[in-house]
C-alpha cells in the first residue's frame, strides 16, 4: 500500500470510528460521505444515501434555511456553527437513553466547514454533528431548578402568598407606580383578632390552619393584579391597585364578613375567627413606601382599639 492509499484508509477508519456525525455534501446538497455515526442514528446505510439529495431523506430539515446558512461556506470560505440553544437539532435522531436521560431527541451542536479542492475552489462542504444531549439536559435542568428556587424564595410556605421580603420588594414598585400615576391605590393591613387565644386554646397547628384559611379568603377576594402577602405571623398586607379607598372598604368588609362566617375544622373541632383591617389610600404626601404602609397599620391599630372585627380607614389626625 502506498503512502496515499494508507492515508486514505486511515482517514476512512477514523471517520467511522469517531463518535461524531460526519457528512460531506456537494454544492447541491447531495451526499458524498456518510459515516458510521450517521448510519447508526439515522438507520440509513451509506449505499442508500450517497449520491442522493440530503433533503429527500430528511424532509424535516428546512431546505431554504440550510441553504441560506451555508452561503458563507461557499462565498467566504468560513465555517458555520449551529448550537442547540438556537436550534435543538439538525437531524431528528432519537436520544440514546430516552428513559434515563429524559430526552425525546438528540440535542446537537453542528459545525459546517468548506472543503477546498485541488483547484482552490469550494465545491463541497462537511457537516459535523455532535451529540450534546447530556450537556443540554443538565443546562435545561439547572435553569428549571433556578426558576423553581426563585419562585420558592418568594412564596410563604404556609399560605402560598408572597412572603414579607418579596412582598416589600413588590410594594416598593407599587409605591413608585402610584406616585407616577393618576389612579389611586389602597393599602390594607389585616390581622386575626385574639389569635394568641386560638393558639392557646386549640394548639399551634390549629392556629396554622386558621392562618391558611384566611390566606385562602384573601386570594378569593382580591384581583390577580393586586399584591397580597403574609406580612408577619397572623398579619397580612394587600395593595389594591387602581382602587380608591371607597372601593377598597367594600373589599375589606367582604373579607371581614367572610372571615366572620367561616369555620375552620381542626381535629374534629370547629374554630371561628374574626379579623380587623386598616386601610390607607396612597397619598403623594407619603414620602416613602413605609410611610404609606404605616398609615394602614395605624388604621389597623385603631380598629383593634375600637372593638376589633371591623375595618378603619386612616385619617389625618
Ligand atoms: N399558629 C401560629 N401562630 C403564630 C404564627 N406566627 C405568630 N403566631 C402567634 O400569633 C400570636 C399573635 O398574638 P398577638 O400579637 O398578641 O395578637 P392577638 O392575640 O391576635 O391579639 P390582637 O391582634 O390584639 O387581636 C402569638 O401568640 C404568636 O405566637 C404562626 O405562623 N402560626
Amino acid at each position: 500500500m502506498d503512502a496515499f492509499a494508507l492515508k486514505q484508509s486511515i482517514t476512512n477508519e477514523l471517520i467511522n470510528a469517531i463518535d461524531v456525525g460526519v457528512v460531506v455534501l456537494d454544492s447541491d446538497f447531495c451526499v458524498e460521505v456518510w459515516n458510521q455515526f450517521m448510519e447508526n442514528h439515522a438507520s440509513i446505510k451509506p449505499a442508500d444515501i450517497v449520491g442522493q439529495s440530503l433533503f429527500s431523506h430528511f424532509p424535516e430539515i428546512d431546505e431554504g434555511w440550510l441553504r441560506q446558512k451555508s452561503v458563507p461556506i461557499f462565498n467566504l470560505r468560513s465555517p458555520v456553527f449551529i448550537i442547540w440553544e438556537q436550534r435543538q437539532y439538525l437531524f431528528k435522531f432519537g436520544a440514546n437513553r430516552p428513559v434515563t436521560c429524559g430526552a425525546h431527541h438528540m440535542y446537537q451542536n453542528v459545525t459546517m466547514f468548506p472543503i477546498i479542492g485541488d483547484n482552490g475552489e469550494v465545491s463541497r462542504f462537511c457537516i459535523m454533528v455532535y451529540d450534546v444531549t447530556d450537556q443540554a439536559l443538565s443546562k435545561l435542568g439547572m435553569s428549571r431548578l433556578n426558576d423553581e428556587l426563585k419562585v420558592a424564595s418568594r412564596i410563604d410556605g404556609l399560605t402560598g402568598l408572597f412572603n414579607r421580603r418579596y412582598w416589600q420588594e413588590r410594594f416598593e414598585q407599587a409605591y413608585k407606580l402610584a406616585k407616577r400615576r393618576e389612579k389611586p391605590s389602597t393599602a390594607l393591613m389585616l390581622d386575626i383578632d385574639h389569635f394568641k387565644k386560638v393558639n392557646d386554646t386549640y394548639g399551634h397547628q390549629a392556629g396554622d390552619s386558621v392562618i391558611q384559611s384566611l390566606a385562602h379568603l384573601i386570594k378569593r377576594c382580591v384581583r390577580e393584579t393586586d399584591l397580597a402577602g403574609r406580612y408577619g405571623g397572623e398579619e397580612f398586607a394587600v395593595i389594591l391597585t387602581d382602587s380608591a379607598v371607597d372601593n377598597a372598604v367594600t373589599v375589606a368588609e367582604r373579607l371581614r364578613r367572610l372571615a366572620e362566617h367561616s369555620q375552620v375544622e381542626h381535629e374534629g373541632q370547629i374554630i371561628k375567627f374574626n379579623i380587623s383591617v386598616g386601610l390607607a389610600e396612597f397619598s403623594p404626601l407619603c414620602d416613602s413606601p413605609m410611610e404609606w404602609l404605616e398609615r394602614a397599620d395605624q388604621a389597623l391599630y385603631q380598629a383593634k382599639q375600637t372593638g376589633r372585627n371591623k375595618y378603619c380607614v386612616w385619617q389625618e389626625q
